[in-house]
């Protein structure tokens, strides 16, 4: 039986690492915690994450060295802002070319950096064009139940695309491939941000009309800066673009939903953040993302909005009136002018 390596034992690391022995792979879930690593291998479940038993062939290790011996690919996923850390410690074992695939979805704020460059540059002897994001709509909850999934897996290596979507796929679990890593992993990083921004509209009390509307002009500006920064406008209507931003903008297993509608019953941001217990990447994300608009000159009043809730101290209602008023103007923009002209002739 190949193994495989997952680094990262929270929901996703868990759900991925199910997948993976339901495809009759032995799994190395690692885990920087003890307590946790005797919790997977004594009793075959990880309960503050996921409700579901483990099955047997998925082996916890406390050792990264020990979790990536002999594996046919490692599968990272842990919080962006542990990235840089867990690919440092790869970096000092790494020594033969295997498979690298992330499923990590964020941002990072000081260096705007995606979650494969933050890999490529912390792995010395690793090529860019290598790493491999998987993204997609897929909360943990779903996946480890073994509800129908669809998710995308996106490499400029088209090579190694295929192996993780070999790895990977299974009845319940349908991967398509992509080489646009650029739009795949900017899709599943921003529409986080958006997330906060349904919540906040839930826990508001406004309806469906709103979170349609936040939906909608919500990708209209992830598309707006995924292009200006070189994606592939596409991307954005296909799994890791629009349908990532309708899960997790309308499911309850959604952290940045979650999140956001607490915020959006008047909680402040860190007591939200304690409550959730765990990672909650768009408040991390908008920050990014705030700055990126700035800098590249690309309007993003949702996102703006919504750091100025966050950062900024002001009231959500405040900022609903500001979009709500803002200036008269015609509905397709840039992107959709962008697409005309590439498809229409
Ligand atoms: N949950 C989901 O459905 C999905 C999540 N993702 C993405 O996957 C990534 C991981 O999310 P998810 O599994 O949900 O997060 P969770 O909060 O469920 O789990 C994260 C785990 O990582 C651990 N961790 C924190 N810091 C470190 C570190 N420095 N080194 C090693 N482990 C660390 C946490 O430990 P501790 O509790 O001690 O902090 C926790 O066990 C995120 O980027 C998320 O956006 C993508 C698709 C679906
Ligand atoms: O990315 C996800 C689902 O595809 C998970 O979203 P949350 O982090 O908001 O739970």
């Amino acid at each position: 039986m190949d193994k495989i390596a997952v680094l990262g034992a929270g929901s996703w690391g868990t759900a991925l690492s199910i997948v993976l022995s339901d495809n009759n792979y032995h799994v190395n879930l690692w885990t920087y915690k003890k307590e946790q690593m005797e919790e997977i291998n004594k009793h075959h479940k990880n309960e503050r994450y996921l409700h579901v038993p483990l099955p047997e062939n998925i082996v916890a290790f406390s050792s990264i060295e020990k979790a990536v011996e002999d594996v046919k690919a490692i599968v990272i996923v842990v919080p962006t802002k542990a990235i840089r850390e867990v690919s440092k410690e790869l970096n000092k074992i790494l020594n033969r070319p295997v498979p690298i695939i992330h499923a990590s979805k964020g941002i990072e704020p000081g260096s705007l950096k995606r979650v494969s460059q933050m890999i490529d540059e912390e792995l010395e002897h690793y090529n860019y064009d290598d790493i491999v994001v998987l993204s997609g709509p897929s909360h943990a909850e779903d996946v480890a139940l073994r509800h129908p999934t669809t998710v995308t897996v996106a490499s400029l290596n088209e090579e190694y695309a295929k192996i993780a979507q070999d790895i990977f796929t299974n009845d319940a679990f349908r991967v398509y491939t992509s080489t646009d890593i650029l739009g795949v992993e900017l899709g599943g990083s921003l529409k986080n941000i958006i997330a906060l921004g349904a919540g906040i509209s839930d826990g508001l009390g406004y309806g469906d009309n709103a979170k349609a509307a936040l939906i909608t002009r919500g990708l209209a500006e992830i598309a707006r800066l995924g292009t200006k920064l070189g994606a592939n406008p596409l991307s954005f209507l296909g799994l890791s673009g629009v349908g990532d931003l309708i899960v997790t903008c309308t499911s309850v297993h959604s952290r940045n939903w979650r999140a956001g509608n607490l915020l959006g019953k008047g909680q402040p941001l860190n007591d939200v953040l304690e409550q959730m217990g765990m990672v909650v990447e768009g408040v991390r994300t908008v920050k990014a993302a705030y700055r990126f608009a700035k800098e590249e000159n690309v309007e993003m009043p949702i996102t703006t909005g919504i750091y100025d809730v966050l950062y900024n101290h002001k009231e959500p209602k405040e900022i609903v009136e500001q979009l709500m008023t803002r200036s008269k103007r015609e509905e397709m923009d840039d992107i959709a002018h962008l697409l005309y002209e590439r498809y229409s002739k």
